[in-house]
Protein backbone atom coordinates (compact mmCIF):
# COMPACT_ATOMS: atom_id res chain seq x y z
CA UNK A 1 0.00 0.00 0.00
CA UNK A 2 1.17 3.61 -0.39
CA UNK A 3 0.10 6.05 1.67
CA UNK A 4 1.34 9.36 1.10
CA UNK A 5 0.87 12.14 3.46
CA UNK A 6 1.16 15.80 3.24
CA UNK A 7 3.13 15.66 -0.08
CA UNK A 8 4.68 19.50 -0.28
CA UNK A 9 7.50 20.25 -3.35
CA UNK A 10 8.50 23.82 -3.63
CA UNK A 11 11.38 24.29 -6.31
CA UNK A 12 14.21 26.00 -6.10
CA UNK A 13 12.48 28.44 -8.69
CA UNK A 14 9.90 29.37 -5.62
CA UNK A 15 7.06 27.57 -7.08
CA UNK A 16 4.91 25.69 -5.26
CA UNK A 17 4.28 22.65 -7.30
CA UNK A 18 2.61 20.38 -4.27
CA UNK A 19 1.15 22.88 -1.26
CA UNK A 20 0.52 19.16 0.94
CA UNK A 21 -1.50 16.32 -0.70
CA UNK A 22 -2.14 13.01 0.97
CA UNK A 23 -3.39 9.69 -0.92
CA UNK A 24 -3.72 6.24 -0.24
CA UNK A 25 -3.17 4.15 -3.16
CA UNK A 26 -3.93 -0.06 -2.31
CA UNK A 27 -5.39 -3.51 -3.47
CA UNK A 28 -5.23 -3.78 -7.04
CA UNK A 29 -6.94 -0.36 -7.50
CA UNK A 30 -6.81 2.15 -10.53
CA UNK A 31 -6.20 5.70 -9.61
CA UNK A 32 -6.39 8.61 -11.84
CA UNK A 33 -4.40 11.74 -11.41
CA UNK A 34 -6.26 14.61 -13.00
CA UNK A 35 -5.83 17.81 -13.13
CA UNK A 36 -4.66 20.67 -15.44
CA UNK A 37 -1.09 21.55 -16.87
CA UNK A 38 0.96 22.61 -14.34
CA UNK A 39 -1.35 20.69 -11.10
CA UNK A 40 1.33 19.19 -9.77
CA UNK A 41 0.50 15.91 -11.29
CA UNK A 42 4.21 14.62 -12.47
CA UNK A 43 5.69 16.40 -9.46
CA UNK A 44 3.63 14.38 -7.01
CA UNK A 45 4.87 10.48 -9.08
CA UNK A 46 8.55 12.19 -9.05
CA UNK A 47 8.25 12.68 -5.39
CA UNK A 48 6.91 9.37 -4.51
CA UNK A 49 9.81 7.63 -6.27
CA UNK A 50 12.30 10.50 -5.32
CA UNK A 51 13.27 11.19 -8.87
CA UNK A 52 12.37 14.71 -7.31
CA UNK A 53 12.81 15.17 -3.81
CA UNK A 54 9.95 16.59 -2.21
CA UNK A 55 10.46 19.50 0.96
CA UNK A 56 7.82 18.42 3.05
CA UNK A 57 5.39 14.98 3.93
CA UNK A 58 5.90 11.77 4.26
CA UNK A 59 5.57 8.50 1.69
CA UNK A 60 5.11 5.00 2.96
CA UNK A 61 5.28 1.92 0.68
CA UNK A 62 4.00 -1.28 2.52
CA UNK A 63 5.36 0.37 6.01
CA UNK A 64 8.44 2.02 4.70
CA UNK A 65 9.80 5.32 4.73
CA UNK A 66 10.44 6.32 1.65
CA UNK A 67 11.60 10.36 2.37
CA UNK A 68 14.23 9.43 4.38
CA UNK A 69 16.55 6.59 2.10
CA UNK A 70 19.39 7.01 0.54
CA UNK A 71 22.15 4.99 -1.63
CA UNK A 72 21.20 1.18 -1.25
CA UNK A 73 18.13 1.31 0.57
CA UNK A 74 16.64 3.70 -1.69
CA UNK A 75 17.78 1.63 -5.11
CA UNK A 76 16.50 -1.17 -3.40
CA UNK A 77 13.12 0.60 -2.34
CA UNK A 78 12.72 1.98 -6.39
CA UNK A 79 12.97 -1.33 -7.28
CA UNK A 80 9.52 -2.13 -5.70
CA UNK A 81 7.98 0.80 -7.64
CA UNK A 82 7.23 0.17 -11.29
CA UNK A 83 7.44 3.70 -13.45
CA UNK A 84 6.17 3.85 -16.68
CA UNK A 85 7.26 7.59 -18.46
CA UNK A 86 4.91 9.72 -21.22
CA UNK A 87 7.96 9.63 -23.57
CA UNK A 88 8.63 5.85 -22.82
CA UNK A 89 12.30 6.38 -21.42
CA UNK A 90 13.68 3.67 -23.42
CA UNK A 91 17.19 3.03 -24.90
CA UNK A 92 16.88 3.74 -28.96
CA UNK A 93 19.72 1.80 -29.44
CA UNK A 94 18.99 -1.28 -27.75
CA UNK A 95 16.94 -4.38 -28.21
CA UNK A 96 13.34 -4.49 -27.01
CA UNK A 97 14.73 -7.38 -24.90
CA UNK A 98 17.44 -5.46 -23.36
CA UNK A 99 14.89 -2.49 -22.22
CA UNK A 100 13.19 -5.01 -20.72
CA UNK A 101 16.11 -6.82 -18.92
CA UNK A 102 16.91 -3.09 -17.16
CA UNK A 103 13.68 -3.28 -15.43
CA UNK A 104 16.02 -5.78 -13.35
CA UNK A 105 18.15 -2.82 -12.13
CA UNK A 106 15.07 -0.50 -10.95
CA UNK A 107 16.18 2.38 -12.95
CA UNK A 108 18.21 2.69 -16.89
CA UNK A 109 20.60 4.73 -16.14
CA UNK A 110 22.82 2.13 -14.97
CA UNK A 111 22.14 -0.40 -17.63
CA UNK A 112 25.52 -0.06 -19.20
CA UNK A 113 27.29 -0.78 -15.76
CA UNK A 114 25.25 -3.99 -15.45
CA UNK A 115 24.89 -5.04 -19.57
CA UNK A 116 25.42 -9.00 -19.62
CA UNK A 117 24.89 -9.68 -16.02
CA UNK A 118 21.71 -10.84 -16.73
CA UNK A 119 20.48 -14.22 -15.35
CA UNK A 120 18.76 -16.48 -17.06
CA UNK A 121 15.67 -16.68 -14.88
CA UNK A 122 15.16 -12.93 -15.88
CA UNK A 123 15.38 -13.83 -19.00
CA UNK A 124 13.23 -16.11 -19.17
CA UNK A 125 10.95 -14.23 -16.91
CA UNK A 126 11.33 -11.24 -19.91
CA UNK A 127 9.88 -13.56 -22.77
CA UNK A 128 7.15 -14.23 -20.65
CA UNK A 129 6.14 -10.68 -19.96
CA UNK A 130 6.85 -9.31 -23.90
CA UNK A 131 4.03 -12.33 -24.48
CA UNK A 132 1.99 -10.64 -21.79
CA UNK A 133 1.84 -7.27 -23.31
CA UNK A 134 1.69 -8.59 -26.96
CA UNK A 135 5.51 -7.99 -28.01
CA UNK A 136 6.67 -11.59 -28.67
CA UNK A 137 8.58 -12.17 -31.51
CA UNK A 138 9.54 -8.64 -31.03
CA UNK A 139 12.54 -9.04 -28.62
CA UNK A 140 15.65 -8.52 -30.90
CA UNK A 141 13.74 -5.42 -32.70
CA UNK A 142 15.78 -2.25 -31.80
CA UNK A 143 13.66 -0.06 -29.65
CA UNK A 144 13.54 2.49 -32.52
CA UNK A 145 11.69 0.43 -34.73
CA UNK A 146 8.98 0.24 -32.64
CA UNK A 147 5.07 2.35 -33.04
CA UNK A 148 4.45 4.66 -29.63
CA UNK A 149 2.32 1.87 -28.62
CA UNK A 150 4.51 -0.88 -29.00
CA UNK A 151 7.32 0.94 -26.92
CA UNK A 152 5.06 1.97 -24.27
CA UNK A 153 4.43 -1.64 -23.81
CA UNK A 154 8.33 -2.03 -23.63
CA UNK A 155 7.72 0.27 -20.90
CA UNK A 156 5.58 -1.52 -19.27
CA UNK A 157 7.70 -4.74 -19.81
CA UNK A 158 10.48 -3.29 -18.18
CA UNK A 159 7.97 -1.93 -15.21
CA UNK A 160 6.71 -5.46 -14.20
CA UNK A 161 9.67 -7.52 -14.62
CA UNK A 162 10.63 -5.64 -11.49
CA UNK A 163 7.73 -7.52 -9.92
CA UNK A 164 6.80 -4.04 -8.33
CA UNK A 165 4.72 -3.50 -5.61
CA UNK A 166 2.95 -0.88 -6.88
CA UNK A 167 2.95 0.99 -10.69
CA UNK A 168 2.93 4.54 -11.17
CA UNK A 169 2.22 5.95 -14.74
CA UNK A 170 3.11 9.18 -16.03
CA UNK A 171 0.73 10.22 -18.72
CA UNK A 172 0.97 7.14 -20.46
CA UNK A 173 -1.04 7.94 -23.47
CA UNK A 174 -0.73 11.39 -24.51
CA UNK A 175 1.75 10.61 -27.48
CA UNK A 176 -0.58 8.00 -28.42
CA UNK A 177 -4.03 7.58 -30.77
CA UNK A 178 -7.12 6.76 -29.08
CA UNK A 179 -7.01 3.37 -29.91
CA UNK A 180 -3.17 2.80 -28.77
CA UNK A 181 -4.57 4.04 -25.75
CA UNK A 182 -7.02 2.35 -24.91
CA UNK A 183 -5.11 -0.66 -25.34
CA UNK A 184 -2.28 0.38 -23.15
CA UNK A 185 -5.26 1.25 -20.27
CA UNK A 186 -6.03 -2.06 -20.88
CA UNK A 187 -3.12 -3.59 -20.07
CA UNK A 188 -2.64 -1.24 -17.05
CA UNK A 189 -5.84 -2.19 -15.49
CA UNK A 190 -5.14 -5.90 -16.38
CA UNK A 191 -2.18 -6.18 -14.90
CA UNK A 192 -3.81 -4.22 -11.66
CA UNK A 193 -5.98 -6.99 -11.51
CA UNK A 194 -4.19 -10.36 -12.19
CA UNK A 195 -0.86 -9.11 -10.39
CA UNK A 196 -3.00 -7.45 -7.14
CA UNK A 197 -1.00 -4.62 -7.46
CA UNK A 198 -1.87 -1.00 -7.54
CA UNK A 199 -1.70 1.26 -10.19
CA UNK A 200 -1.62 4.98 -9.66
CA UNK A 201 -1.53 7.13 -13.81
CA UNK A 202 -1.49 10.57 -14.19
CA UNK A 203 -3.66 11.32 -17.10
CA UNK A 204 -5.01 14.07 -19.20
CA UNK A 205 -7.63 12.45 -21.17
CA UNK A 206 -10.83 12.54 -18.66
CA UNK A 207 -12.54 10.19 -20.45
CA UNK A 208 -10.04 7.47 -20.07
CA UNK A 209 -9.77 8.50 -16.74
CA UNK A 210 -13.77 7.61 -16.14
CA UNK A 211 -13.59 4.27 -18.23
CA UNK A 212 -11.08 2.94 -16.01
CA UNK A 213 -10.05 4.41 -13.26
CA UNK A 214 -11.81 2.78 -10.23
CA UNK A 215 -11.02 6.28 -8.21
CA UNK A 216 -10.08 9.54 -9.90
CA UNK A 217 -8.08 12.42 -7.50
CA UNK A 218 -7.88 15.73 -8.85
CA UNK A 219 -5.23 18.29 -8.49
CA UNK A 220 -5.13 21.63 -8.81
CA UNK A 221 -2.60 24.27 -7.90
CA UNK A 222 -0.56 21.89 -6.01
CA UNK A 223 -3.63 20.86 -4.24
CA UNK A 224 -6.01 17.73 -3.70
CA UNK A 225 -9.65 19.28 -4.83
CA UNK A 226 -11.47 16.38 -5.67
CA UNK A 227 -11.68 12.73 -5.23
CA UNK A 228 -13.96 9.61 -5.86
CA UNK A 229 -15.38 7.66 -8.11
CA UNK A 230 -15.55 8.35 -12.14
CA UNK A 231 -19.40 8.77 -11.22
CA UNK A 232 -18.84 11.56 -8.80
CA UNK A 233 -17.31 13.41 -11.07
CA UNK A 234 -19.58 15.79 -11.74
CA UNK A 235 -20.04 19.48 -13.58
CA UNK A 236 -19.43 20.87 -10.57
CA UNK A 237 -16.31 18.73 -9.63
CA UNK A 238 -15.21 19.17 -13.39
CA UNK A 239 -15.12 23.36 -12.71
CA UNK A 240 -13.47 23.26 -9.05
CA UNK A 241 -10.93 20.79 -11.03
CA UNK A 242 -10.43 22.64 -14.34
CA UNK A 243 -11.58 26.38 -13.93
CA UNK A 244 -10.67 26.76 -9.98
CA UNK A 245 -14.15 27.47 -9.36
CA UNK A 246 -15.99 27.63 -6.24
CA UNK A 247 -18.46 24.88 -5.18
CA UNK A 248 -21.83 26.70 -5.16
CA UNK A 249 -24.01 26.83 -2.18
CA UNK A 250 -26.55 23.99 -2.35
CA UNK A 251 -24.93 22.70 -5.19
CA UNK A 252 -25.88 19.59 -4.38
CA UNK A 253 -23.69 15.92 -3.26
CA UNK A 254 -20.52 17.12 -3.70
CA UNK A 255 -18.94 16.03 -0.42
CA UNK A 256 -16.45 14.47 -2.72
CA UNK A 257 -14.86 17.84 -3.71
CA UNK A 258 -12.09 18.51 -1.32
CA UNK A 259 -12.10 22.74 -1.20
CA UNK A 260 -9.16 22.93 0.39
CA UNK A 261 -5.95 20.78 0.19
CA UNK A 262 -5.49 18.47 3.22
CA UNK A 263 -3.17 19.79 5.86
CA UNK A 264 21.25 -12.68 -15.62
CA UNK A 265 22.25 -14.50 -19.63
CA UNK A 266 24.53 -12.70 -22.31
CA UNK A 267 24.26 -10.03 -24.97
CA UNK A 268 25.57 -11.12 -28.15
CA UNK A 269 27.97 -8.11 -29.45
CA UNK A 270 25.07 -6.97 -31.51
CA UNK A 271 22.82 -6.57 -28.31
CA UNK A 272 20.80 -10.05 -28.58
CA UNK A 273 19.68 -12.04 -26.02
CA UNK A 274 19.16 -15.59 -26.56
CA UNK A 275 17.21 -17.78 -24.22
CA UNK A 276 18.83 -20.52 -22.31
N1 LIG B 1 12.06 21.14 -12.50
C1 LIG B 1 11.23 22.14 -12.17
N2 LIG B 1 11.70 23.33 -11.74
C2 LIG B 1 10.87 24.33 -11.39
N3 LIG B 1 9.52 24.24 -11.45
C3 LIG B 1 8.99 23.11 -11.89
C4 LIG B 1 9.81 21.98 -12.28
N4 LIG B 1 9.00 20.96 -12.66
C5 LIG B 1 7.73 21.42 -12.53
N5 LIG B 1 7.74 22.70 -12.07
C6 LIG B 1 6.56 23.54 -11.78
O1 LIG B 1 5.78 22.86 -10.83
C7 LIG B 1 4.39 22.99 -11.14
C8 LIG B 1 3.78 21.62 -11.33
O2 LIG B 1 4.33 21.01 -12.49
P1 LIG B 1 4.01 19.50 -12.89
O3 LIG B 1 4.81 19.18 -14.10
O4 LIG B 1 4.15 18.63 -11.71
O5 LIG B 1 2.46 19.61 -13.25
P2 LIG B 1 1.57 18.59 -14.09
O6 LIG B 1 0.23 18.63 -13.45
O7 LIG B 1 2.23 17.29 -14.20
O8 LIG B 1 1.50 19.30 -15.50
P3 LIG B 1 1.40 18.61 -16.95
O9 LIG B 1 0.05 17.99 -16.99
O10 LIG B 1 1.54 19.76 -17.89
O11 LIG B 1 2.51 17.60 -17.06
C9 LIG B 1 4.32 23.88 -12.36
O12 LIG B 1 4.16 25.21 -11.91
C10 LIG B 1 5.68 23.72 -12.99
O13 LIG B 1 6.05 24.88 -13.69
Amino acid sequence: MLSVTDLQKTYPSGDEALKGVSLDVTGSETVAMIGPSGAGKSTFIRCVNRLTEPTGGSVELDGLELTTLSGKKLRNARRDIGMIFQEYNLIERLTVMENVLSGRLGYVNTWDAFRRKFAGDDIERAYEVLDRVGLEGHENNRADELSGGQRQRVGIARAILQRPKILLVDEPTSSLDPESSRAVMDLLTEIADEDDIPVLINIHEVDLAEEYADRIVGLRDGQKVFEGTPADLDETARGQIYRGEEIPEGAGPTGKVVAEAEAGGAATEEGEIRRG
